[in-house]
C-alpha cells in the first residue's frame, strides 16, 4: 500500500488549545505524523510518496468559498492586529446571535468560522493545512488510478471541519474532499466510514442532505463526549440524505466486543449501499491509553479493523484523523493498514 506524506505538516507545531478552562499545548502535535511515518517504514507497508500540489477547487466542492478564502489570511490578520502566540477564538455566534453577517476583526472572524477553541493557528498552520489536503488528494488519485488502497497520512486532521467551520484540530475536511472528488470523477456512490473516537460532525454536516455519499460514524456518545452537539443515533440524514447517515454512539469504557459489533453492523450497511469506493476516516484515539479519549481498544484490535474493511472488497482510501497516544499511534494506525493487507 502506498502512503502519501508531507513534512510541511510540521509548520503546525507549538500551537495552544483551549480545553477545560485552560490554554494548554495542543494534543495534535507534529510528532504524531512523524511516528506514524516511521512505523510505515519500519513495517515495510510500501513506498512513501510526497504529495502533488493542487489548487483548492476540490476543497471548494465541500467547503464554502469564503471559509476557504479566510484560512490563509488568519495568521497575517492575527499578526497585523498586534497579537502573537496562537490565534484562538473566544466568541462564537451561538443561538440568538447572527451567523449570517461576516464581522471584520480577526477575533470575530475566528469565532465566526469555528465551533470550538481547538482549531488554533500559528505561523505555519495554513501551509500545513494545504499540505494535508494535497496529501489526501494525491492518495485519492492513487486509488482512482486502480490501486486497491492508499494511505493519506494527513496532518492536521479534518473530520470535525464542516462546510464553513473549523474545530477539533480540523480545518479542511480531507476525507469529505476526497469523497466528493471520487464522486466528481464518476463514482456513483461513495461511503465514508469514520472510526475515530470522536464523532465526525463536520463530515456528517457536509453530506447530511445527500444520498450519494453514505456516512457511517462509530464514536463516543455525544451526551458525554466531544463534540457533544452532534452524533446521536437518531440523526439519519435529511431530504435526499434520509437513511444514508448512520451514527453508532457508544459509552465510556467501550471495548472491542461491542465496538467490533458496531463495526460489523456498519460494514453490513455499507455493503448494502454498494459504494464504488470507501473513504475511511482513520482515527486511532479509540485506544485504551489515549489521553483525551475513553474507549478501551487494544493494539491487537487494530489489525482486526483492517481485516474487516478489507472483507468489503472495495477500493479504499485511508485518511488519517485523530489519535493522541503518541507512543502507540504508529503501531495502532499502521496495524489497521497491515491488517487490511492481510497481516
Ligand atoms: N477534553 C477533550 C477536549 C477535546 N478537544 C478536541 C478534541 C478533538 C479530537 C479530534 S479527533
Ligand atoms: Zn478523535
Amino acid at each position: 500500500m502506498k502512503t502519501v506524506f508531507s513534512p510541511l505538516h510540521a509548520g503546525h507545531g507549538g500551537q495552544m488549545e483551549l480545553v477545560a478552562g485552560a490554554i494548554v499545548p495542543g494534543f495534535e502535535k507534529p510528532s504524531r505524523a512523524e511516528i506514524v511515518r516511521a512505523r510505515v517504514e519500519a513495517e515495510g507497508l510500501g513506498p512513501i510518496l510526497a504529495p502533488e500540489t493542487h489548487d483548492l477547487a476540490a476543497a471548494a466542492r465541500v467547503h464554502r468559498q469564503d471559509y476557504l478564502d479566510f484560512l490563509p489570511t488568519v495568521w497575517p490578520l492575527w499578526e497585523a492586529s498586534g497579537k502573537s502566540g496562537s490565534a484562538i477564538p473566544f466568541t462564537w455566534p451561538t443561538r440568538g446571535l447572527r451567523g449570517d453577517v461576516r464581522p471584520k476583526t480577526i477575533d470575530a472572524l475566528l469565532g465566526f468560522y469555528s465551533f470550538d477553541g481547538g482549531a488554533s493557528f500559528v505561523e505555519g498552520t495554513w501551509e500545513a493545512i494545504k499540505s494535508s489536503y494535497d496529501v489526501a488528494m494525491t492518495a485519492a488519485d492513487i486509488v482512482k488510478a486502480g490501486e486497491r488502497a492508499a494511505f493519506a497520512l494527513c496532518r492536521p486532521p479534518g473530520h470535525h471541519a464542516g462546510a464553513a467551520f473549523m474545530g477539533g484540530y480540523c480545518y479542511i475536511n480531507n476525507a469529505a474532499v476526497a469523497a466528493q472528488w471520487f464522486r466528481d470523477q464518476g463514482a456513483a456512490r461513495v461511503s465514508i466510514l469514520d472510526v475515530d473516537y470522536h464523532h465526525g460532525n463536520g463530515t456528517q454536516e457536509i453530506f447530511y442532505k445527500r444520498g450519494d455519499v453514505q456516512v457511517l460514524n462509530l464514536h463516543g456518545d455525544p451526551m458525554t463526549e466531544y463534540p457533544f452537539f452532534l452524533g446521536h443515533a437518531d440523526e439519519c440524514g435529511a431530504g435526499e440524505g434520509e437513511g444514508f447517515n448512520h451514527n453508532y454512539p457508544m459509552p465510556f469504557g467501550t471495548d472491542w466486543e461491542s465496538w467490533g459489533a458496531a463495526l460489523d453492523d456498519a460494514c453490513a450497511k455499507l455493503q448494502a449501499y454498494r459504494p464504488e469506493v470507501v473513504v475511511v476516516s482513520l482515527g486511532v484515539d479509540t485506544f485504551e491509553k489515549d489521553p483525551i479519549s475513553r474507549f478501551k481498544l487494544k493494539s491487537a484490535d487494530y489489525p482486526k479493523i483492517g481485516r474487516r474493511i478489507a472483507a468489503l472488497g472495495l477500493p479504499t482510501l485511508f485518511v488519517m484523523e485523530g489519535g493522541y497516544a503518541v507512543d502507540e499511534i504508529g503501531i495502532n494506525a499502521v496495524g489497521v493498514l497491515t491488517g487490511f493487507e492481510g497481516g
